[in-house]
């Protein structure tokens, strides 16, 4: 049965500011560093085979430290990007006015293609995310993936998994450097192909990590 692993990258400067990245970019902190170590070392125990990643550089710069632990490459993936955040990127979460909030709530409220100007739809996260773990079923077999994305896009891919549709409010905490696991099977009880064997792990890590959407 295949398994793919996810990790969210470590806690960056603009994480750890409550700043908006979407697909800008800042540094993994000391921190950040830190917690990719831990993970990088989980990795390791479970014997990752391949390393896909979203190329902006915070996910970057994870993979390549779990890459090093696991003795794999890295291959860089833009469809596992974070969800373009618009007009709202590098802006603090903490100033929006009550107008910017509404674009960013309508993501995550229900409302179908609500996206945030000159962003990108839930919807469309969903279909690049969907479209990253499909392609890892064809793999060699024995294979045991681990992707590196963010926060808003593995949560919307567990959330569609978990049949929610990609524009659901969120009830999913993915604090940086967690662990999730998605397992492709077939089975009488459970739904045929993908099912969430694991969402949000932290036991790896050795201290509290950020949500930086948490109050
Ligand atoms: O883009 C961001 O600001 C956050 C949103 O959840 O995602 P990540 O830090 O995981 O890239």
């Amino acid at each position: 049965m295949l398994q793919v692993y996810l990790v969210r990258h470590g806690e960056t400067e603009w994480n750890a500011l409550r700043r908006i990245q979407g697909q800008s970019d800042s540094t993994l902190t000391a921190n950040g560093e830190r917690q990719a170590r831990q993970v990088a070392e989980r990795a390791k125990l479970l014997g990752i085979t391949h390393i896909i990643s979203s190329d902006l550089g915070r996910t970057r710069h994870t993979a390549e430290i779990i890459a090093r632990a696991c003795n794999c490459d890295v291959l860089l993936d833009p469809r596992l990007r974070e969800l373009d955040m618009g007009v709202l990127e590098m802006r603090d979460i903490d100033t929006l006015t009550a107008e910017e909030e509404s674009w960013r709530k309508q993501l995550v409220d229900g409302t179908p293609d609500g996206r945030i100007p000159q962003g990108e739809s839930m919807t469309e996260l969903s279909l690049r995310m969907q479209a990253v773990l499909d392609g890892c079923r064809d793999l060699p077999p024995g294979s045991l993936p681990l992707l590196v994305s963010h926060g808003m896009a593995l949560g919307c891919l567990i959330s569609t998994v978990l049949g929610l549709p990609p524009y659901a409010e969120r009830r999913l905490r993915l604090r940086n450097c967690s662990l999730s696991r998605m397992d492709y099977q077939q089975s009488p009880w459970l739904a045929p192909g993908w099912v969430v064997e694991t969402a949000g792990d932290v036991s790896h890590l050795d201290r509290p990590a950020l949500d930086e959407v948490q109050r």
